[in-house]
């Protein structure tokens, strides 16, 4: 079992718990891929899964697992709404590499600094926030750019000890899916046709930032090339603008 399947495992059971649950279609070649990290005696085989589901209010629910011996696992697991909904994004970013452990989990919210949207998408989360800080170290500095896609609850740590990823980085991840899908469970349809442009305007601007800049783009090219990482990072791990250039 490695480090991050029971995170996985738990995410599924719990979605096909509260959700009307359906699979969401993964391009070929997507499912799954294989390839080797490091050279000679070193090499070690690395294995990225790729797991989908979409339900009524959610667009896409996807998981991408990134298995490679013990100085390499990720979980990248993003929840995306349909956008009419103001919903939030859940995001999870569990990364293990030889340096450490690296976790990013929160729910990203469309208009950060509307004050009725934090009242509504990150107050009622504050006190899990505030519980889980409370003995997880903060992460130390992240790119400026990227501040602008994260809550006050954003829960940022680097753990030094992988036994904090399996206890309280674990319990931590199930409080936050939950209580999304809590939001997920009262989310209305916003029928108003300016907010419901203001909210594909704002799920575009998230979706093409965190498309530029995946953090995972330099790995994923030196293990499956470049033509293989920019398919999956536009065609499947930040979908949107594709699927909207369907819909023109
Ligand atoms: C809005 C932006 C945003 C993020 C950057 C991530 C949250 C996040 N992820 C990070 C780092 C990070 N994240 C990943 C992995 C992934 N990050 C992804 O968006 C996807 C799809 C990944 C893989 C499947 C890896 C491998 C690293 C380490 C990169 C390295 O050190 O070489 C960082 C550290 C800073 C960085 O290296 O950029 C942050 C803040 N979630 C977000 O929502």
């Amino acid at each position: 079992m490695t480090l991050y399947q029971p995170f996985l495992d738990y995410a599924i059971a719990i979605l096909q718990e509260r959700l009307d649950l359906q699979p969401y279609p993964i391009p070929a070649g997507f499912e799954s891929k294989e390839g080797m990290m490091g050279k000679g005696k070193k090499a070690e085989p690395v294995v990225t899964t790729s797991h989908a589901f979409q339900s009524s209010k959610l667009r896409q629910i996807r998981a991408a697992h990134v298995q490679g011996g013990n100085s390499l696992q990720v979980l990248n697991f993003v929840i995306f709404p349909h956008p009419i909904y103001d919903l939030p994004f859940f995001g999870a970013d569990l990364v293990t590499l030889p340096g450490g452990h690296l976790i990013a989990l929160d729910m990203q919210p469309l208009f950060r600094d509307d004050p009725d949207y934090q009242k509504k998408y990150t107050e009622p989360i504050l006190p899990i926030f505030y519980k889980y800080q409370q003995s997880l170290e903060w992460g130390g500095d992240f790119p400026q750019e990227a501040q602008a896609f994260f809550s006050p609850a954003f829960l940022w740590t680097r753990p030094q000890r992988t036994e904090i990823v399996q206890t309280i980085v674990f319990q931590a991840f199930c409080d936050y899916l939950q209580a999304y899908l809590d939001f997920v469970q009262v989310a209305q349809p916003v029928t108003d046709s300016q907010r419901l442009a203001e909210i594909l305007a704002a799920q575009q601007r998230y979706l093409n930032y965190r498309a530029a800049k995946d953090p995972a783009r330099g790995m994923f090219t030196r293990l499956y090339g470049e033509e293989w990482t920019e398919e999956y990072i536009h065609g499947f791990l930040f979908d949107l603008e594709r699927k909207l250039a369907l819909t023109k």
